[in-house]
């Protein structure tokens, strides 16, 4: 366990729309832990990157530019926050260009060894612990994490999730999108989406959000119990 009594660090990774996000955030809120959307990181500096000009396609640009957007994250989980340059961009990290563009910015060296850093120090000065979900969380931002979580879900099940908040998307180009994301993020060299050896993996496909939170609370008290 980490050094402050009861404190924990949860890590939740796992593809596009297995519930990362919203298991998170409950279980966050419901043991009183700091949250941090890695993703949200990941597309704040993509939006940085389209609104300054900069070739998302060309990974030198990416690279030589990474170090310039400040961004911070607000780690309350029932009010997660992200700014870029001082500019709340919860709204825009969302856009359609956004999501499509994430992943080739995501996939370079210095991109990630940037926000890596930033959520290892987020991380670290959380007072009663934090869940941490993203891609690489288990595997190499904290591989000492108390509990890892990898998250899965079918397909059809996860596109289903993601046209019912898109009102009137079209399931199945839903469905491609993010399993073309899905690839991408899988197959990139630096610390590509992957279950880690020692994460507890839960099918969400059949599992409420409700089912899915308490199975998470259930592993965390466990471990908690066992540290003691
Ligand atoms: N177990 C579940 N059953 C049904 N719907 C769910 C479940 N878990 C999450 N959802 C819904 O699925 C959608 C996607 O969930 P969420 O944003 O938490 O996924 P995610 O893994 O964080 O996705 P991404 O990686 O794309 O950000 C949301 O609308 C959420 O309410
Ligand atoms: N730890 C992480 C988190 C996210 N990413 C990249 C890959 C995703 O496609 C993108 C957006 O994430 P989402 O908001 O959908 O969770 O960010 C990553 O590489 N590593």
């Amino acid at each position: 366990m980490s050094d402050t009594v009861d404190s924990v660090i949860v890590a939740i990774d796992g593809p596009s729309g297995t519930g990362k996000s919203s298991t998170s955030k409950a279980v966050a809120a419901k043991l009183g832990l700091s949250y941090l959307d890695t993703g949200a990181q990941y597309r704040a500096i993509t939006w940085w990157m389209i609104t300054n000009g900069i070739d998302v396609d060309d990974a030198a640009a990416v690279a030589d530019a990474s170090g310039k957007p400040v961004i911070v994250s607000g780690t309350d989980p029932s009010h997660p926050t992200i700014t870029v340059d001082g500019v709340d961009a919860s709204g825009p990290i969302r856009t359609q260009e956004v999501t499509s563009k994430v992943s080739a910015v995501s996939a370079v060296p210095e991109v990630r060894t940037r926000i890596t850093g930033l959520q290892r120090s987020i991380a670290a000065a959380a007072p009663h612990g934090i869940v941490v979900e993203g891609r690489d969380i288990g595997t190499t931002v904290l591989p000492d994490a108390d509990l890892k979580i990898f998250l899965t879900a079918s397909p059809e099940a996860r596109a289903a999730r993601r046209a019912g908040e898109l009102k009137g998307a079209d399931v199945s180009a839903t469905r491609e999108a993010l399993v073309r994301r899905d690839a991408a993020d899988s197959t990139r060299k630096t610390s590509p989406l992957a279950k880690a050896d020692d994460a507890v993996e839960v099918d969400t496909t059949e599992l409420t959000l409700q089912q899915v939170v308490e199975c998470v609370v259930t592993l965390v008290e466990e471990r908690r119990a066992a540290a003691q």
